[in-house]
């Protein structure tokens, strides 16, 4: 949970110094105010490239120094920073109590989880999409699963370089190389598994309300450390052949199915899309709190406008006292039902 967010040359606000209270958080303002940079803002305190997984560059506000800043206290007092210098606009910095840190360690301070409009098509999407939505909630319940990624992809990575070389390649550092991808992988897809099993288990107990439930389930079989060392070394040639390794977990996808049809998520309508993935957000919010003592904070963008009313105040009910909810709107009708102990922020 966030207490201060200073926005310092980000997008378009210039200086912006915000004060949320520990509940829902409404953002207010006429299209293109920058509720949705805010947001953005926010998603860039975890682990990542945030919400519209930008380059830093573009955050940058335009006509301003170059480089930018977002800092922010949280609940505990612990002071984290992220931006871009001017000298180095592509070079994500991340700070923590003022100690330069990876990007990847502000997963231990703070969980972040979004939901945005560009996400509607996420069902439908190519599995990529879904694998990093997957990986952002493996990352409020597994802190270190950013490491495993980011060490796994590098191995990656630096194999299908040397496989790509011409000259022959010295087959030790391709193993060690391979042994890399196997140690991080198989925490990667222990982590989704678990992730993946855990949430599916809060899904099958939450409430029936008007949210509906979704089955998840992790496609393929577990990664077994023997198994996958064993498939890289022999698909050598294949993966040379094909510019890119054909095996491993970052070929995982995210099984999602509306519990009630009993049909893939892709062939629900748009609405019930809609329903199923905030009710795996709002199961995940829940299965995050009691695992890790402090819910994460969820980014609802232009979720609410979305929603008829009835929807509309279950969404408010099932969020009420459960954190930091940061919400989107040009109307601050639509936030009527949110309680007046509500942050409102006009932009
Ligand atoms: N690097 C930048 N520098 C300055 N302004 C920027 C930059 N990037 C985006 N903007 C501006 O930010 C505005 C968009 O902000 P944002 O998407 O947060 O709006 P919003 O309030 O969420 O609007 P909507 O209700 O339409 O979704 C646009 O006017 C855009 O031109």
């Amino acid at each position: 949970m966030l207490t201060r967010l200073v926005l310092t040359d980000f997008r378009n606000h210039g200086d912006l110094v915000l004060a949320p209270g520990t509940g829902f958080v409404v953002l207010t303002g006429e299209n293109g105010a920058g509720k949705t940079n805010v947001l953005e803002a926010v998603s860039l305190l975890a682990p990542g490239k945030g919400l519209r997984r930008a380059a830093l560059s573009a955050m940058a506000r335009q006509g301003g120094a170059g480089g930018f800043g977002v800092a922010a206290t949280l609940a505990d007092g612990v002071e984290v920073a992220t931006g871009a210098l001017a000298s180095a606009p592509e070079r994500r910095v991340v700070r923590v109590q003022g100690a330069a840190a990876s990007a990847n360690a502000l997963a231990e301070w703070l969980g972040v989880l979004w939901l945005t409009p560009a996400m509607d098509r996420l069902f439908v999407e190519a599995a990529g999409e879904r694998r990093r939505f997957l990986d952002r909630l493996v990352l409020a319940l597994s802190p270190a699963h950013g490491m495993h990624a980011t060490r796994y992809e590098a191995a990656m990575r630096e194999r299908n370089r040397l496989l790509g070389e011409d000259a022959p390649v010295d087959p030790s550092w391709l193993s060690a190389l391979e042994q890399r991808m196997v140690e991080h992988g198989v925490a990667l897809d222990g982590a989704r598994h678990a992730a993946v099993t855990a949430l599916d288990a809060t899904l099958r107990e939450g409430p029936a309300d008007l949210f509906a439930r979704a089955t998840l389930a992790l496609d393929g079989e577990a990664v077994e450390a023997d198994a996958f060392a064993h498939a890289l070394m022999t698909g050598r040639r294949r993966d040379a052949a094909a510019g890119r390794t054909l095996v491993g977990p970052h070929r995982a996808d995210l099984i999602v199915t509306h519990a009630g049809k009993g049909q893939a998520a892709a062939l629900c309508s748009t609405g019930e899309q809609k329903a199923l993935l905030l009710g795996i957000v709002l199961a995940h919010a829940e299965l995050a709190a009691a695992r890790r003592g402090a819910a994460p904070v969820l980014l609802l963008d232009e979720v609410a406008a979305h929603l008829d009313p009835g929807r509309r105040a279950a969404l408010f009910a099932r969020l009420e006292g459960r954190g930091q909810v940061w919400m989107t709107g040009t109307e601050a009708a639509l936030f009527e039902g949110v309680g007046a102990d509500a942050t409102r922020i006009a932009l």
